[in-house]
């Protein structure tokens, strides 16, 4: 096994040197009493722990392609490896051609690719020779059984760790990259170490663990009393479209451990990884049930200030204050700050929704319904946005689309994605196509067979030649918007700004009145609507046919 390292971390020595035990320094420096250090001080404990110098990460997806990449960049003395048991996607990571699209990746890839980073599908030679092992494939909420609809389907994480258990012939510290429910990693260790043991089915989450069996699923006898599986929490809070400069410069990393002496040491193993390149005192270490928690909260947190200043935004249209104004007069207050603070046509993505849902899920599993109550209006608060702004749609159209074609523009979940997870742009071609409108959908990264299946109703065989009666896919914004009543701005890719597109052109080949519906904030109202464009701007009030003036 590698060598036993002590790690000492001079800055952080330095500063706990100057504090009494239990006190914390400010951001600025001074020591503010009776605030309890909330990370353990990993860097200032002299603790014995192996040096990594293999690593397998389960799961190629948008989060463990990323990461492992830029780990392997960073730390050119370790071997990454990352499995899937998807062969198209571990031959699009080994192709030209990479299976996700994000800013900086290529030339990451391209540095490492072949030198220390290795993608695979040989998931048992991966997990054999690594010394630690991320876990980082999905954890979708469940569509079926307890809990469908909120809970996180755990049973990639289960079969992922069943795999560890199964196949490993040394020491493995496994790392919950994955989103997960608390204490999610109790379950893996039970999975990882105990012999013969009836488990709690992971899918159906249980918060008590300790109370075996509920489903029996006999594990095999995978009892190794001479290996050692060590837990880690190390949730992942990168976002898409700025995956690689989030993973260059976090503002945290996050290392959940048990707070035994096997469970620092591990967390040292995997903050030295994180040291590559990052800070020591960016690297936070806590308790495994924390840190699973802190990520779930973090993107509870982010997701409620979008609905909240989407609240407002509906406020701001009825009353003719201006969603971007209050948003700019708020984030001034250092207390609020200015991000996430961007009214939309409603967030979307991988995460927010089914993070939040987890977190309701969770809160009614403890038996707090008033806790599950105010995180899922956060996600009602979203539906509203989506449905408010389709009604504004059809309402300035003379209240019917039949017939009339609407240009959608973008169609990823935001900018610099190709990702369509929970894209409000889905929910409102839906809408628009049951309103009976033609639409044309324009994305510059979203691939067209992607639209079909988001489009495609579960279940139902061969739907894409119904749905292409009503929806085509365009070229460029030219081609989605010619012929066509509205364009209806979804995502705010830079490309649909009045400074790179050719607005006149657009104005020119599109029926009149031609509408323009912002949903992302991105245009230059007033010189879009010099041209001639009727402009209907999200979280400002309705400029064309108001009804009340337009009878006075
Ligand atoms: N997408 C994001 O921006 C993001 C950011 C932070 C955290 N997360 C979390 O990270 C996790 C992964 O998300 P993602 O977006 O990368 O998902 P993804 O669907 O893109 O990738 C997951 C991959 O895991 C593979 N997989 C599943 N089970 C496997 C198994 N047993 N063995 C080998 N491979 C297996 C799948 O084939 C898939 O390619 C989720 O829990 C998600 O909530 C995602
Ligand atoms: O002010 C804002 C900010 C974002 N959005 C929308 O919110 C959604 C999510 O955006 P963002 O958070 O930037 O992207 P994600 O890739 O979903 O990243 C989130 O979800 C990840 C998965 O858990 C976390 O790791 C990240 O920290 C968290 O930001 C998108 O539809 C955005 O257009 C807004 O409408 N207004």
């Amino acid at each position: 096994m590698a060598s036993i390292v002590p790690k000492l971390e001079s800055l952080a020595v330095n500063v706990t040197n100057q504090l009494s035990p239990g006190e914390e320094p400010s951001r600025a420096g001074a020591v503010t009493p009776g605030i309890k250090r909330l990370s353990r001080p990993l860097g200032a404990i002299d603790i014995p722990h192996v040096t990594i110098k293999s690593i397998c990460c389960i799961g190629a997806g948008y989060v463990g392609g990323p990461t492992c990449a830029v780990i392997a960049h960073k730390n050119p003395h370790i071997k990454v490896t990352i499995v899937d048991l998807n062969a198209a996607r571990i031959a699009a990571w080994n192709s030209d051609e990479l299976p996700i699209y994000e800013p900086g990746l290529d030339e990451v890839v391209k540095s490492t690719r072949g030198k220390n980073l290795f993608f695979s599908t040989d998931v048992d030679a991966g997990i054999l020779e690594a010394d630690l092992i991320f876990v980082s494939v999905n954890t979708p909420t469940k569509i079926k059984g307890i809990g469908a609809g909120f809970a996180a389907d755990l049973g990639y994480v289960e079969s992922a760790t069943r795999k560890i258990a199964e196949v490993a012939k040394s020491d493995k510290i496994v790392v919950e990259k994955s989103t997960v429910p608390c204490r999610t990693a109790q379950s893996m260790r039970y999975i990882v170490s105990t012999p013969n043991l009836f488990l709690t089915h992971l899918g159906s989450f249980s918060t008590n663990t300790d109370a075996l069996p509920t489903r029996g699923s006999q594990l095999e006898a995978n009892a190794k009393p001479d290996i050692h599986f060590d837990i880690l929490s190390n949730p992942e809070f990168l976002a898409e479209g700025t995956a690689i400069s989030d993973l260059f410069y976090p503002d945290r990393v996050l290392i959940g451990s048990l707070d035994t002496e096997r469970g620092r040491s591990a967390a040292a193993s995997l903050a030295d990884v994180y040291a590559g390149w990052v800070a020591r005192d960016q690297i936070i270490t806590m308790n495994l049930w924390s840190s699973e928690l802190s990520k779930l909260a973090a993107n509870a947190l982010l997701a409620q200030r979008i609905s909240s200043i989407n609240a407002l935004s509906a406020i701001c249209e009825a009353t003719g204050a201006d969603i971007d104004e209050v948003s700019y007069a708020c984030g001034l207050d250092t207390r609020i700050g200015p991000k996430f603070l961007k009214a939309s046509v409603g967030f979307g993505g991988s995460c927010f929704q089914k993070d939040i849902l987890n977190l309701v899920y969770l809160s009614e599993s403890l038996h707090l319904p008033e806790v599950a109550t105010y995180w899922k209006q956060v996600v009602e608060m979203n539906e509203y946005q989506k449905r408010r702004f389709t009604n504004r749609v059809i309402s300035c159209l003379f209240n019917t689309l039949t017939g009339k074609k609407i240009a959608v523009f973008g169609f990823a979940f935001k900018k610099d994605t190709g990702d369509t997870r929970e894209s409000p742009a889905i929910t409102l071609v839906n809408y628009f196509r049951e309103e009976k409108a033609y639409i044309s959908i324009y994305d510059p990264k979203v691939e067209e067979s992607q639209v079909w299946m988001d489009l495609a109703e579960p279940g139902v065989v061969d739907e894409t030649e119904v749905i292409k009666k009503q929806v085509s896919i365009a070229a460029d914004p030219y081609e989605a918007a010619a012929g066509a009543d509205a364009i209806v701005i979804c995502t705010e890719w830079n490309d649909f700004r009045e400074t790179v597109l050719d607005y006149e052109r657009i104005y020119a080949s599109m029926k009149k009145p031609a509408f323009i519906f912002d949903g992302r904030l991105i245009l230059d109202a007033k010189k879009v609507s010099e041209i001639g464009f009727k402009v209907e701007t999200i979280g400002r009030p309705r400029t064309t046919f108001v009804q009340s003036k337009d009878f006075e």
